[in-house]
């Protein structure tokens, strides 16, 4: 069969491995099979939601549970079309697939400071293994790959065609360097062996589900302002992000999967706010008795992004559909509910 996707350079790569006799057959019945790698983290169990409700797939989540946990799964746990394997990607693993949604690796930069060198393995080896099971059994894989590659951006906003600043050796570099080296692979893979690839370039993306303790600044502003305590703004606090609620974010990358374009193209929000825009925000639509000081930041912080996602318009009809003012409080309504069970689970402890 031959691939219609075109790459970043708009060359058209060598057909891809032939997917199974089963899938080429009119007479089957079998539903699609997808394969999630970190499916059981944030962004994973929402696409797995999708995925499921679809009703025409079968969905296996392969997740070592680093910062992911079954929790997010539960409604599918023992449903016939989903399987659960806790499964370390830096090891090869060998199942039947048709598509690879490949998300497995730490995101907040906690967790993914936490053990660099297993940060860079899960991305390097990761990422290979998954091409190496790509290949072995013709499924299209895509790569959620994300800003990070940009760096401290010194093109803004950042388009596809910007190739980053960033520091090679520094406490990040695992992360950034990490997800350059997957795409490169990506890269390699469908050019040498005309694997179907998808990248997409993840912009920050938050919604119900994140740890409480994530660590990453809307999880923290909003359990801060819910716990009573003080928001966290690192300094400056001029720092600029854009935020993309996490349904618009799944149906991005499902959109991306299931067009012809490899990417690698940007999925996110182009609205843009500084951390203490973003305090502010918390305050007026979750907690107006939340306050905010200045605290020190980690090294590399990026100083601004904003995705210009142009290509997503035009190649899969795709823009966020969600804003900040009205993912907030759909996101603290989430969390409101989780501290009330966790508080409410303490209770016999302390009695
Ligand atoms: N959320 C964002 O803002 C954002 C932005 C850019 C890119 N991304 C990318 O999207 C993906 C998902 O991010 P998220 O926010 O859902 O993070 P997350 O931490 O909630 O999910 C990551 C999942 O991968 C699992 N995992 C980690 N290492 C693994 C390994 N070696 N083997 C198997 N499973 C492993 C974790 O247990 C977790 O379930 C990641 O690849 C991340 O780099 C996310
Ligand atoms: O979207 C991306 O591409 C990447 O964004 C994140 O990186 P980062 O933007 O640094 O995410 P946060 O930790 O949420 O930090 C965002 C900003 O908030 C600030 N922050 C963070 C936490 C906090 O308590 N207070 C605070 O002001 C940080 O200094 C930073 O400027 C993560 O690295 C990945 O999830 C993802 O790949």
């Amino acid at each position: 069969m031959e691939s219609k996707a075109t790459n970043c350079d708009g060359i058209i790569a060598k057909a891809p491995p032939a997917p199974s006799p089963l899938r080429m057959s009119k007479f089957t019945t079998a539903k699609m099979r997808i394969l999630v790698t970190g499916g059981a983290g944030f962004i994973g169990s929402h696409l797995v939601d999708r995925l499921m409700e679809s009703g025409t797939n079968e969905v296996i989540v392969a997740d070592n549970f680093f910062s992911g946990s079954k929790d997010n799964l539960k409604r599918w746990i023992g449903h016939p079309n989903f399987e659960l394997i806790r499964h370390d990607v830096t090891e090869t693993l060998l199942v039947e697939v048709d598509q690879i949604y490949h998300l497995a690796c730490p995101a907040s930069p906690i967790f993914y400071k936490y053990n660099p060198v297993k940060t860079i393995k899960t991305n390097v080896m990761g990422t290979l293994n998954m091409l190496g099971l790509a290949k072995r059994v013709g499924a299209r894989i895509l790569l959620t790959s994300t800003s990070e590659v940009y760096g401290d951006p010194l093109e803004h906003p950042q388009t596809e065609e910007y190739w980053g600043n960033v520091n090679p050796i520094g406490v990040r570099s695992c992360y950034d360097e990490g997800k350059r080296v997957a795409e490169t692979l990506m890269f390699d893979y469908h050019r040498q062996h005309g694997i179907e690839i998808r990248v997409a370039r993840i912009f920050n993306t938050y919604g119900p589900r994140m740890n409480i303790d994530d660590g990453r600044v809307v999880s923290n502003f909003i359990a801060q302002a819910l716990r009573g305590e003080v928001m966290t703004v690192q300094a400056p606090g001029t720092q600029t992000r854009s935020f993309c609620y996490v349904s618009d974010m799944v149906d991005g990358l499902f959109r991306l999967m299931n067009g012809d374009n490899t990417g690698p193209i940007n999925l996110g929000n182009p609205g843009e706010f500084t951390m203490l825009e973003l305090a502010e925000s918390v305050k007026k639509l979750i907690e107006p008795s939340a306050t905010y000081r200045i605290v020190e930041n980690t090294p590399d912080d990026p100083r601004k992004r904003k995705p210009d996602i142009s290509k997503a318009i035009k190649l899969l009809g795709w823009q966020p559909k969600i804003t900040l003012q009205e993912g907030l409080p759909l996101m603290a309504a989430d969390f409101r509910e989780r501290l009330k069970n966790f508080k409410s689970s303490e209770q016999p402890l302390e009695a």
